[in-house]
């Protein structure tokens, strides 16, 4: 239907409680991949949620927007209900979720089934399963040339370097970095996903050059225990708990929570937690579901301060859909929780309108870099919660992002890098040139 739609151009105009109005314009119908890649956004959106997320395809030719092609997904369409939890005061960040309804079994079994393929394709393997039939090297030249393919869409930064520097140039840049799969490899202990010293090396010396930010899924604390940098601004908890610089401007700031601290060097900072509130409830649930999942094999909790992570990582895939089952289960006590997915991890964290997007912004204000036209902020990360930051730079035309990842996904991110070892080469010649330049 897409294929044959007779429009020279559409506009694609989706809304999702979670992120607001997605707005495509001018997508020219020669760029259809485009328009797949967001449908299949949209259908993990689906899956993620409870609401009906319409979509219009609009004719650009027509003055008015009369939509041609209206909810591509009916068999996973829900009611589009918005209640706002009540439970707590309410507050800017709080995001409008939908009451539970109970669901028609057919729907249930829809998404389990969603939730289930996203939790077998999360995180591929670092050695890939082998498919009997197929010698070994037409396995690798074909997962090769689909890479290749892939990367006609996400250029490597690497092979693109020169571009950048392009784009750089008499800009100042900003640098984020995720942790986990972009600075240091993907392990299947979490405690044990330590950062090489070359890896220490490269990231304090972009960081002498550019101001430079962790933003990851861990809590604060331990992410910097593994970082050991105090040269950088760290955010933890998915950029619910920032300790960044003082604002330059302090008096038109609306981020009105933060308070003043001091860092481990004595210096002063700003800590902004914006789901401080939620604390209490994030200690019970984590202690309720250390408890429903302690009989399965392999399945880890952890501790994020502001959020739970549920690992599935060492489980059998057989079991996958038990521990899904029993998060769900519950967290249906807890409306104002929300799941995500990462990489073999599910992760449970308050319902505010917050996420490592929104963190970036708040960074870039902080240091002063948010309202000029010189600034290039780059975010580098391997996950789905990453992609929240692609978006923002996207949206806002405001520098890029750069998809950490060995093989084809779906990004918003603008160039690719295949694994944290392409990640230490990009940072090492990103300084170089910068030292080069000056
Ligand atoms: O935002 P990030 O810094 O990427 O943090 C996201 C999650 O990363 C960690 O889990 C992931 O890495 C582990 C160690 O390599 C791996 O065992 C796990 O399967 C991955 O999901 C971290 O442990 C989580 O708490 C973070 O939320």
């Amino acid at each position: 239907m897409l294929c044959t739609c007779p429009l020279l151009a559409v506009t694609l105009l989706n809304y999702c409680p979670w992120s607001g109005p997605v707005r495509y314009r001018s997508l020219p119908l020669r760029d259809i991949n485009r328009v797949f890649r967001l449908l299949s956004w949209l259908r993990f959106m689906h899956v993620c949620s409870d609401e009906k997320i319409p979509v219009f395809f609009i004719d650009k030719r027509t003055s008015h927007n009369s939509p041609v092609f209206v909810d591509p997904l009916p068999s996973l369409a829900l009611p589009m209900t918005y209640t706002t939890p009540t439970s707590f005061p309410s507050s800017g960040l709080y995001l409008n979720t939908p009451k539970k309804k109970p669901l028609p079994s057919k729907i249930e079994e829809v998404r389990a089934a969603g939730w289930l393929d996203l939790m077998l394709a999360s995180s591929p393997p670092r050695k890939r399963q082998s498919k009997d039939f197929l010698p070994h090297d037409v396995q690798a030249d074909d997962l090769d040339l689909r890479y290749r393919n892939w990367m006609v869409n996400y250029p490597s930064a690497l092979g693109s370097f020169e571009a950048i520097t392009e784009l750089a140039r008499g800009k100042k840049m900003a640098l984020f970095l995720d942790y986990d799969g972009t600075l240091s490899p993907i392990v299947d202990n979490p405690a044990n996903a330590v950062m090489s010293d070359e890896m220490r090396a490269a990231v304090r010396h972009v960081a002498s050059l550019f101001p430079t930010a962790i933003i990851s899924g861990r809590s604060r604390d331990k992410v910097f225990d593994f970082v050991k940098l105090t040269e950088l601004y760290y955010a933890g908890s998915h950029g619910m708990d920032i300790m960044g610089p003082i604002r330059k401007s302090e008096s038109n700031g609306h981020h009105v929570e933060c308070v003043r601290s001091t860092d481990s060097e004595g210096k002063e900072v700003n800590l902004f937690q914006p789901a401080s509130e939620f604390l209490p409830m994030i200690a019970e649930v984590f202690e309720n579901l250390s408890e429903s999942i302690k009989d399965i094999e392999g399945a880890r909790m952890e501790d994020n301060k502001f959020c739970v992570s549920v690992h599935y990582r060492n489980v059998a895939p057989h079991d996958y859909e038990t521990v899904h089952q029993r998060v769900t289960a519950v967290l249906k006590d807890y409306p104002c929780l929300r799941l995500t997915h990462g990489r073999k991890v599910l992760e449970v964290r308050p319902v505010i309108d917050w996420n490592k997007g929104k963190a970036v912004e708040f960074l870039l204000e902080s240091l002063g870099l948010n309202e000029s036209d010189d600034v290039l902020p780059i975010y580098v990360g391997d996950d789905k919660t990453d992609e929240d930051a692609f978006k923002v730079l996207k949206a806002n035309n405001h520098g890029f992002g750069i998809l950490v990842s060995s093989v084809p996904k779906d990004s918003d991110a603008f160039y690719s890098l295949r694994d944290p070892s392409e990640v230490m080469e990009f940072l090492r010649t990103l300084a170089a040139w910068k030292e080069g330049s000056s």
